[in-house]
């Protein structure tokens, strides 16, 4: 197994173990996810990723184990402090407000940052975060390549336009360190390829972090520098796309045929 790549310290997590009354369903997970690279976290339905996820966010408080965010530890902080931190995250649910404009969506997710400040500064959004919110919302428009969408509301869109408009929701917060929950969920080849060229392309302008959950394996192997595979609440593997396309342990565990 070789190491991460990547010296900028993004979110870490050693020892993480949550349970669910007697059921494991992380145990003693361990990972790196720095900045200014893609990494995923892989693994059969039901392996615990998205119960890492919550825990990172801060929607789980973990039986045991410490998660760091910039060096910091956050492990007893609420999502709210982490965001404000700047951590952001898709669910594998797309929760849109289907009746908003595109636009009116993506500005959301920078207004968003104000959540957990103080009371009348969310009240009295002052001109210059209004001006942010306006620039966050142009950038975001055209790096997702949905500016012709601007003025639909979301519950008239595709799934892939739907996908598109989530991730620019979050990329509309500024965030440094993105959590994407399955993205490519009901998406075809064509929409998650595009999907994957626009995740890339943010961490390189932006020099982001990305812990990529995903079962789409060939959007894994093609955007990720680094990956960890889960089975059971276990890392059972840690390599490079090539290093865990070669490895018997995860194909035996999960990858099967899908791996060659
Ligand atoms: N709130 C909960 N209460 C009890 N058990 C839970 C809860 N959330 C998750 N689990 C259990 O924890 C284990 C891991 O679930 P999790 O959803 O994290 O897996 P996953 O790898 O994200 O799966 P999938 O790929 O299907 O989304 C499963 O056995 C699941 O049943």
């Amino acid at each position: 197994m070789s190491q991460p790549l990547g010296d900028s310290p993004g979110l870490g997590v050693q020892g993480l173990t949550i349970r669910f009354g007697g059921n494991t369903a992380v145990d003693a997970a361990a990972f790196e996810a720095p900045l200014g690279r893609i990494t995923g976290l892989i693994g059969p339905n039901g392996a615990g990723k998205t119960t890492i996820f919550n825990a990172c966010s801060g929607l789980l408080r973990p039986s045991e184990g410490e998660i760091r965010l910039f060096e910091k530890d956050v492990t007893g902080r609420p999502p709210s402090a982490r965001a404000q931190l700047g951590l952001g995250r898709t669910f594998q649910q797309m929760d849109l407000f289907d009746s908003l404009t595109v636009e009116q969506n993506i500005a959301i997710g920078r207004e968003a940052r104000l959540a957990g400040s103080h009371p009348l500064k969310q009240l009295l959004c002052p001109p210059a975060e209004r001006k942010a919110v306006r620039q966050a919302t142009e950038e975001v428009l055209e790096l997702c390549g949905i500016r012709e969408l601007r003025h639909e509301v979301a519950g008239s869109l595709s799934t892939g336009q739907r996908r598109l408009v989530d991730l620019g929701r979050v990329l509309a917060g500024g965030f440094s360190m993105l959590l994407l929950d399955e993205p490519s969920s009901g998406l075809d080849t064509a929409e998650t390829g595009r999907f994957g060229a626009i995740v890339t392309r943010v961490v390189a302008e932006r020099c982001c972090g990305v812990l990529l959950v995903e079962h789409d394996m060939a959007l894994v192997m093609s955007v990720c520098d680094y990956l960890y595979v889960l089975d059971f609440g276990q890392m059972i593997f840690q390599g490079t796309p090539a290093e865990v396309r070669a490895s018997e342990a995860v194909r035996a565990a999960y990858l099967g045929t899908e791996a060659a």
